[in-house]
């Protein structure tokens, strides 16, 4: 009998600790960098921040539409299989979404299976013969796609880079007015360290004195009217940079960092949902669900 309740006791003890030990755990890694609201009251989307069934039943309700840009010029097309099988098991998985894919090469478009109520909507462009063209002519592109008129039947409308792999859940949790995403390589850097363009000659130009995150250009969304605004801001900023012969820093990444220094975005994406597959994951980071895939830039640019 006596052992028994020493058995009991030492199991309780046991428990406790272990329970204790987990707290002060997951209260380390949880304030490691992590935080949930910008200082303008915006969401930040990190894992455990939101509960995923219920946020998707709400937009369910709403029979929402998602349209997703993604642009394969040149050789990225070997992007394409990757990107778009790995979005069918991940991106708004049982929603009704439209895949806007812009190329020069629409032979070279795989033939990927969709789900039910999803579709592939081919928009041919012409080449450009500098990467640099290809990556910042997205927001004329995207200005022009929505002036169409052909995404009206969308609600929201988010833009990707395509030499990336969908690793995990990307669902209603990232849908707003207008959305941006921490870029992986700075989240936890202060802000005069963060690449925006510093040239004042450039409509980009963000004093040292100024900012308050580095937004990956690999990702923007939000409702079609935000995106809207933002393209054509940024093309027009960056006509003018074209007209003085300036090229930003970070081309339209550089752009639409200005961009959302005056106007915030209403959500933000954690670095979760733009990581990049050559940086290791930190403990703080929970889950990784979109990152840059690992290329040959000598392979596959057109040039330098
Ligand atoms: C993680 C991240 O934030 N990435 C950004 C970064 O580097 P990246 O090195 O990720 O740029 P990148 O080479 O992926 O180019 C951006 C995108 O442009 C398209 N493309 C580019 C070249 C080409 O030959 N064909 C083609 O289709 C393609 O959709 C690609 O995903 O800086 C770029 C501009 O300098 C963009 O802002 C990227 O979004
Ligand atoms: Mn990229």
């Amino acid at each position: 009998m006596k052992l028994n309740v020493t058995l009991i006791q030492r199991v309780s003890v046991g428990f406790i600790l272990t329970w204790l030990i987990y707290q002060i755990y997951t209260t380390i890694t949880r304030t490691d960098g992590q935080v949930d609201l910008t200082p303008w009251l915006a969401p930040i989307v990190w894992e455990g921040t939101f509960n995923p069934k219920l946020i998707d039943s709400i937009y369910k309700q709403q029979n929402i539409t998602v349209a997703m840009t993604v642009f394969a010029l040149g050789k990225y097309t070997v992007f394409l299989q990757d990107f778009l099988e790995s979005a069918e098991q991940h991106f708004f998985v049982g929603f009704r979404v439209h895949y806007y894919v812009f190329t020069d090469h629409p032979e070279k478009v795989p033939d990927v299976k969709l789900g039910g109520e999803r579709k592939l909507i081919l928009m041919t462009v012409n080449s450009s013969s500098r990467w640099q063209e290809m990556s910042l002519g997205r927001m004329k592109r995207l200005e022009m796609l929505i002036e169409s008129g052909l995404v009206n039947d969308a609600d929201y409308l988010f833009s990707l880079d395509v030499d990336t792999k969908f690793y995990g859940r990307w669902g209603a949790e990232t849908l707003g007015d207008l959305i941006g995403v921490i870029h992986a390589w700075y989240y936890s850097s202060p802000c005069v360290l963060f690449p925006y363009e510093r040239r004042p000659e450039s409509q980009a130009f963000i004093p040292y004195s100024e900012g308050d995150y580095y937004y990956g250009g690999a990702v923007l969304g939000g409702s079609v009217k935000c995106v809207y605004q933002l393209a054509k801001s940024c093309r027009e900023q960056l006509d003018i940079d074209a007209a003085k012969s300036i090229e930003a820093a970070w081309q339209e990444e550089s752009h639409l960092n200005k961009y959302f220094l005056y106007n915030k975005p209403s959500k933000l994406l954690s670095p979760e949902y733009s990581w990049d597959d050559q940086k290791t994951k930190p403990r703080e980071i929970k889950i990784i669900r979109f990152s840059q895939v690992l290329k040959n830039y000598a392979e596959v640019r057109p040039n330098t």
